[in-house]
């Protein structure tokens, strides 16, 4: 047994030990940038702050903007990573586009964001650094996904069809109804999947979960008894086909990215989620989804050549063609089966529904509790779609394409900005560098917030002009500014503005900032696509349907932070606005499967 005065060694050099680890483990703050002191002092820092109020609220990235406000100051930083750098979060319009558009060499992408998809898609461009080869490399395999010329030719009759679809789904919801509210923003999402789904391999419409839907209520001649209630705000419930598998492992996948958004070892979190058998099971079914439509796509890709086939265009054959001619300028035999043809494919898949849907499903809401903006625009695709109009007809695709309606893309680019869908971006730095006139070292990830101060609250703190970098001054007033006093709102308007020669009210991108894409050289990839897609989904959605005032109960604005952000509630009450059966419309319009 230990004497007494050795004892009280060994104690006091264990609290010296203990001490020694705290002191090395708590957070370390970047000097002279502001932070919550209590926070400062805890080994977790401010991680149970931020999970608190994801347990309250849904969400994560509004706590960065609140704590902004909180503080009064447009940069701080914030501990939520233990052992790790401080994380550096930025309110600022002004810097955020510097850093984005102009210090490209000093911020690249974060390895916050990164983490994000290296589990599930660890060959995905999305993850890699700007300066890693690989990544310009896997540009080049997609690089043809976002020229006008598949856009207009293979993505545009595509998302046409699957939104007709959709419509006519809800044509056939909206007659069943009878004017009571229903969940629409599972059907967007299982739409835009859809959509996606046939841009990027050549999947039939009618594999498509819509098109199952919509047989389902077709064969309806009216709902099960008790669905519909007295009560013309209570919702109506509606019977759904079993999701197809393929698509349902895509949705688990989906869901899995965002809850290693705050995860405190990414890569371990994400280990272990992989380890559930609903994860091992959709990791599964999308392997060999990918595996069978890959040695499809070779299979025809020979018979093309052969001329036994036409030539087919999808996002998969393209890239296949890619690889063929960089394999024969290499004098190499093509890889089909590689990590990165998977990843890749499977990343168009993830990243190019949910955003799309997400944002698309703020804009239902937006529009049901605006109803002046909604008669306004319906009366601007009047006027502009005559033709369609007299023949009682949808516009077509490329109807749409070729209109310019600068009320529309005032309403689509309010949407986006309002949808906060991304609502925020990320770099490291990768060198130590300056940022409002602090330190910033190499490593540290910068968060820069679109969702508060400057972009839909008034600006916090204040800058001097002389703090921010030399290429911030140089840009100053190249994006305008917004009111403070209603950036919180939604409001077209504010896009438009009187052209001097003209005198007409024309549409202006840079009327003032937002951050819902990113921007610069790793802004978002897909953003001409997901233009396309809401242009089309606005101009059909106003064509067919009145968007009806929601009862209070089913239109909340509180969101929930997955890999996007949210609407916990999206219902809709339409009432059908087209004069003939779907089925005619369609056929007539779309002129595709
Ligand atoms: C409204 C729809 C969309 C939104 C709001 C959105 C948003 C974003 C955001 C915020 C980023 C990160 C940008 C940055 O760090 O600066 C991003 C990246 C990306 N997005 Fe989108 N996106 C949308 C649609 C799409 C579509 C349709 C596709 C493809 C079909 C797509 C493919 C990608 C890819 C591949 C990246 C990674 C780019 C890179 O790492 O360089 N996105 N997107």
């Amino acid at each position: 047994m230990a004497s007494l005065p050795t004892s009280a060694f060994i104690g006091a050099l264990l609290s010296l030990i203990i001490y020694i680890a705290y002191r090395k483990c708590r957070p370390h703050p970047i000097p002279g940038i502001p932070y919550n002191k209590d926070s400062a002092n805890r080994l977790l820092g401010d991680l149970p702050r931020v999970k608190q109020y994801a347990r309250e609220t849904g969400e994560k990235l509004s706590w960065f903007a609140l704590e902004a406000q909180k503080m009064n100051t447009p940069i701080f930083q914030v501990f939520i990573k233990p052992l790790s750098k401080p994380w550096v979060v930025v309110t600022d319009s002004r810097e955020s586009y510097d850093i984005l558009l102009r210090r490209t060499k000093e911020f690249d992408r974060s390895d916050t964001f990164g983490n994000i998809f290296r589990g599930l898609v660890p060959d995905h461009h999305i993850s890699m650094k700007s300066v890693n080869p690989e990544f310009k490399a896997h540009r080049r395999l997609i690089q043809d996904l976002m020229t006008p010329q598949f856009l207009n030719e293979v993505s545009a009759p595509r998302l046409y069809a699957s939104f007709s679809a959709l419509f006519d789904l809800w044509t056939e919801k909206a007659r069943l109804a009878q004017g009571r509210p229903f969940i629409a923003g599972d059907d967007f999402f299982a739409a835009a999947l859809d959509a996606i789904w046939g841009v990027t391999f050549p999947q039939d419409l009618k594999d498509g979960i819509i098109h199952a839907r919509l047989q389902l209520l077709r064969s309806l001649e009216t709902l099960q008894p008790g669905s519909l209630t007295s009560n013309e705000d209570d919702a109506v419930p509606f019977p759904e086909p079993p999701m197809p598998a393929a698509q349902g492992a895509i949705l688990t996948l989906t869901d899995s990215l965002e809850k290693t958004l705050i995860a405190p070892i990414p890569a371990l979190s994400f280990k272990l989620l992989s380890m559930t058998k609903a994860m091992r099971d959709a990791r599964a079914v999308k392997e060999e989804m990918i595996a069978t439509e890959l040695a499809r796509g070779k299979a025809r890709l020979v018979e093309q050549a052969n001329g036994e086939q036409p030539a087919t265009r999808c996002a998969m054959d393209d890239i296949l063609r890619r690889e063929i001619a960089a394999a024969q300028k290499q004098n190499r035999e093509p890889n089909y089966d590689t990590r990165t043809m998977y990843d890749e494919l499977f990343g168009l898949l993830v990243a190019g529904h949910d955003t799309t849907s997400t944002t698309a499903t703020w804009g239902l809401k937006f529009l049901s509790d605006h109803q002046e903006v909604q008669a306004k625009l319906r009366a601007a695709l009047h006027a502009n779609f005559t033709t369609a109009l007299r023949e009682n007809r949808r516009p077509t695709a490329d109807e749409i394409a070729k209109a310019h309606i600068p009320y529309l893309d005032a309403t689509q680019e309010e949407i986006i900005r309002k949808s906060n869908t991304g609502s925020a971006i990320s770099r490291t730095a990768t060198t130590d560098t300056v940022l409002l006139g602090h330190h910033i070292p190499k490593g540290t990830t910068v968060f820069l917030m679109g969702n508060g101060p400057d972009f839909h609250a008034p600006p916090v703190g204040s800058i001097a002009e002389s703090a921010r970098s030399e290429s911030c001054q140089k840009a100053k007033g190249r994006v305008g500014v917004w009111d403070a006093a209603d950036s919180h709102l939604f409001k077209p308007e504010r896009w438009l503005t009187v052209d001097a020669e003209t005198g007409r009210e024309v549409f202006d991108s840079t009327a003032g900032p937002f951050l819902t894409f990113g921007l610069g050289p790793r802004g978002c990839f897909g953003r001409r696509m997901a233009y396309m897609e809401l242009k089309i989904v606005f101009v059909l959605l106003l064509w067919d349907f009145e968007l009806g005032v929601l009862p209070e109960n089913v239109n909340s604005y509180a969101a929930v932070d997955k890999l996007t952000h949210q609407p916990r509630q999206c219902y809709l009450r339409l009432r059908s606005l087209r004069e003939t059966s779907s089925a005619t419309a369609t056929a007539a319009t779309s002129g595709d499967s």
